[in-house]
């Protein structure tokens, strides 16, 4: 069987290669975006899909109705739910569209088999995610929570997201379906960490194979054996390569000590956004090329020494301080090597895009557990 997709908010179609790595059948019916620089890289990759350059509040049920999604991937705009923004959650004009989609779902005739929305961590607590949850509960859907990080499954990455999967009127028993995540996360998951909703009610009925399930999961840690370093993620080309992404001297004096500073043997950095390059503090790490005798030498010197004393920027300088690339970030973020982005493209840009997306490694494991 061949699974129909919609995908929407499909961006540079993160969903799109979480499919393709699920090994399972599948066809996107259409995808949906508004951003034209995500739609080029979707295009890109992705030539034969029928991409829909269109505003999602565009979308009526009727359309839908006629594609037959068996399948509907979605993730809206983060921005309305971060920790670092407004939070104005559904009074943002950029959870609309969501809201839209719901009410969509809604009136759909035929209701697609099943949902998978992505978020940021924050989503969870919003009134957005209680407006989808008594959608798909009034809808008929049975759905399960997780929040989960790339670190989680190995990968060196931090990107705590929420996700949800829903089905349509299937037995499948929330118990079942923890199992299945569990040995795909190749690690043990425990009871204290499943966190219940308790302020929704469901926790009472998270056993009951008949009831909707509310549950956010965080599977273990994997230690620090099962992690793959950042070396295995980095390009391999020369110095003259990665002279683009040194760190400029006023970065250097400015920021010093509120970079997060990794190197190649690190087993963590930090989650990327879509400020990287251009913003400094918190959008995603920034790696060293020296050893770490070096680099604890040279730091230790300049934190002695003032900012403006005209050795500071000249140690640092030693460091050879470089943002990652962009090709790096889509590889932490697992896509496959295969995918790529067209030429003109500035870095800006693609920094911007990739911050937008997904862990597509994650995802696949979710998707796989969804749809077998
Ligand atoms: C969090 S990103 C999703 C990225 C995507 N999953 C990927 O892999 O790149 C949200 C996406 O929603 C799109 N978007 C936001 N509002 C929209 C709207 N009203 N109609 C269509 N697309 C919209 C943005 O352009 C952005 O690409």
């Amino acid at each position: 069987m061949v699974i129909r997709v919609l995908e929407l908010f499909s961006g540079i179609g993160g969903m799109h290669c979480s499919l393709n790595a699920t090994g399972i059948s599948f066809k996107i019916e259409a995808a949906v975006d508004i951003n034209t620089t995500a739609n080029q890289v979707y295009m890109h990759n992705f030539p034969d899909t029928t991409l829909l350059q269109r505003n999602i509040l565009s979308l009526s049920s009727k359309e839908i109705d006629n594609l037959k999604p068996d399948l509907i991937t979605m993730s809206p705009p983060c921005q309305p739910f971060t920790r670092q923004g407004l939070k104005q959650d559904c009074e943002d004009v950029r959870t609309q569209p969501l809201l839209h989609i719901l009410q969509v779902i809604s009136d759909l005739e035929y209701k697609p088999y099943y949902i998978f929305l992505e978020n940021v961590k924050g989503f969870e607590t919003s009134r957005a995610k209680e407006k989808l949850v008594s959608t798909l509960q009034s809808c008929g859907y049975k759905f399960k929570e997780f929040l989960l990080t790339p670190t989680q499954f190995g990968i060196p990455n931090s990107r705590l997201r929420y996700y949800l999967l829903a089905k349509f009127r299937f037995g499948t028993s929330c118990v079942n379906m923890t199992q299945e995540l569990t040995t795909s996360l190749r690690c043990e998951i425990k009871k204290e960490d499943m966190l219940f909703f308790k302020n929704s009610g469901l926790d009472s009925e998270i056993d009951s194979s008949n009831t909707a399930e509310g549950v956010v999961c965080r599977g273990g840690n994997t230690t620090d054996d099962e992690k793959t370093p950042l070396s295995f993620y980095l390009e391999n080309k020369p110095d003259l390569y990665f002279q683009d992404y040194l760190l400029p001297d006023k970065v250097l004096l400015k920021f010093p000590m509120i970079l997060d500073i990794v190197d190649r043997r690190s087993l963590q950095s930090c989650c990327f956004t879509k400020g990287y390059g251009h913003y400094v503090q918190g959008t995603g790490s920034v790696i060293h090329a020296v050893s770490h005798d070096k680099f604890i030498e040279v730091y230790k010197t300049v934190s002695l020494l003032n900012k403006e004393h005209p050795q500071t920027v000249e140690l640092l300088k030693q460091l050879k301080l470089r943002y990652f690339t962009p090709r790096e970030v889509a590889n932490l973020l697992h896509f496959p090597s295969m995918f790529s982005f067209p030429s003109h493209l500035k870095k800006k840009q693609l920094y911007q895009i990739l911050g937008n997306s997904i862990n597509v490694y994650v995802v696949c494991e979710l998707l796989k557990l969804l749809l077998q």
